[in-house]
C-alpha cells in the first residue's frame, strides 16, 4: 500500500476552513469539492492513457487519451457522494459505481447497505472516494468489495487519514495482489475513543447532508 499526503499550501488553506466547526453546510461542501478536484490531479497521475493520433492546424502529432476500459469512480455514500463532482471534473468520461456504507458508531464496524457496480471489474482502474479513513474498517470492506469484482488498481482519495486506520488497512491488505494507493489531503493525530479523528473534521456526512438519524 502507498500512502501520499499531498502537501500544497492551498490544500492545507481548504483543508482549515473545511475542519472549522462554524463553517456552514453550503461552505462544507464547496471546499469539499474543491478539495478532491486538487487531490484528483495528484491522485490521477498514473491514470492508463493511449497514443492518440491527431492533426493540428499545423501538423499530424501523436497525443494521448484516456485507455479504455475507461476508470471506475466509487464514492462510498453517504459523504464519497460530496466528492464525486469534484472528482468528475477531472475524469468526465469516467464511469461511476456507488457503494452504500455506514459504521455502526458503537461497534465501529462497517457494513453495506448498498451496492451498483458493474459484475466484472476486471482490467479496471477504480477510484474510490471517502472524505474519512478513521478505523479503516469501512476501506477494508470496499478494498475487498472491489478486488472480488476483479478490479486491478485501486486509488482511494481521502479528505483525511488517521495513523491507527492506515496501519489497520494496510496490515489487512498484506500481500494484497492488487496495487492500493492512498491519497489524502492529511494525515492527523490519532483517533478519539469514539472512534473520531482528531483533530479532524467531525463526522463528514452529517456536515456536508445533515445528522443522520
Ligand atoms: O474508517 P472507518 O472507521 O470505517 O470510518 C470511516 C467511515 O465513516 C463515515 O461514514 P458513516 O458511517 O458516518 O456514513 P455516512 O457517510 O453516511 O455519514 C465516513 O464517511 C467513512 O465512510
Ligand atoms: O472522524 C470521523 C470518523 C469517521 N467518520 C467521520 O465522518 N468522521
Ligand atoms: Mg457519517
Amino acid at each position: 500500500m502507498r500512502t501520499q499526503v499531498v502537501d500544497h499550501p492551498l490544500v492545507a488553506h481548504k483543508l482549515t476552513v473545511l475542519r472549522d466547526a462554524g463553517t456552514d453546510s453550503p461552505t462544507f461542501r464547496r471546499l469539499a469539492d474543491e478539495l478532491v478536484t486538487l487531490l484528483a490531479y495528484e491522485a490521477t497521475r498514473s491514470v492508463r492513457v493511449e497514443p492518440h493520433e491527431i492533426v493540428t492546424p499545423v501538423a499530424p502529432t501523436t497525443g494521448v487519451r484516456l485507455a479504455t476500459p475507461k476508470p471506475i469512480v466509487v464514492p462510498i455514500l453517504r459523504a464519497g457522494l460530496g466528492m464525486l463532482d469534484g472528482m468528475m471534473r477531472l475524469l468526465p468520461t469516467a464511469e461511476v459505481g456507488f457503494l452504500g456504507m455506514v459504521r455502526n458508531e458503537e461497534t465501529l464496524e462497517a457494513s453495506t447497505y448498498a451496492e451498483r457496480l458493474p459484475d466484472d471489474l476486471s482490467g479496471r482502474q477504480c477510484y474510490v472516494l471517502d472524505p474519512m479513513l478513521a478505523t479503516g474498517g469501512t476501506l477494508i470492506a470496499a478494498i475487498e468489495f472491489l478486488t472480488s469484482r476483479g478490479a486491478d488498481d485501486i486509488t482511494v482519495i481521502c479528505l483525511l487519514a488517521a495513523p491507527e486506520g492506515c496501519a489497520k488497512l494496510e496490515a489487512a491488505l498484506g500481500d494484497h495482489p492488487v496495487p492500493v494507493t492512498i491519497v489524502t489531503a492529511a494525515m492527523d493525530e490519532r483517533l478519539n475513543e469514539l472512534g473520531y479523528i482528531v483533530p479532524g473534521l467531525g463526522d463528514a456526512g452529517d456536515r456536508l447532508y445533515g445528522v443522520a438519524g
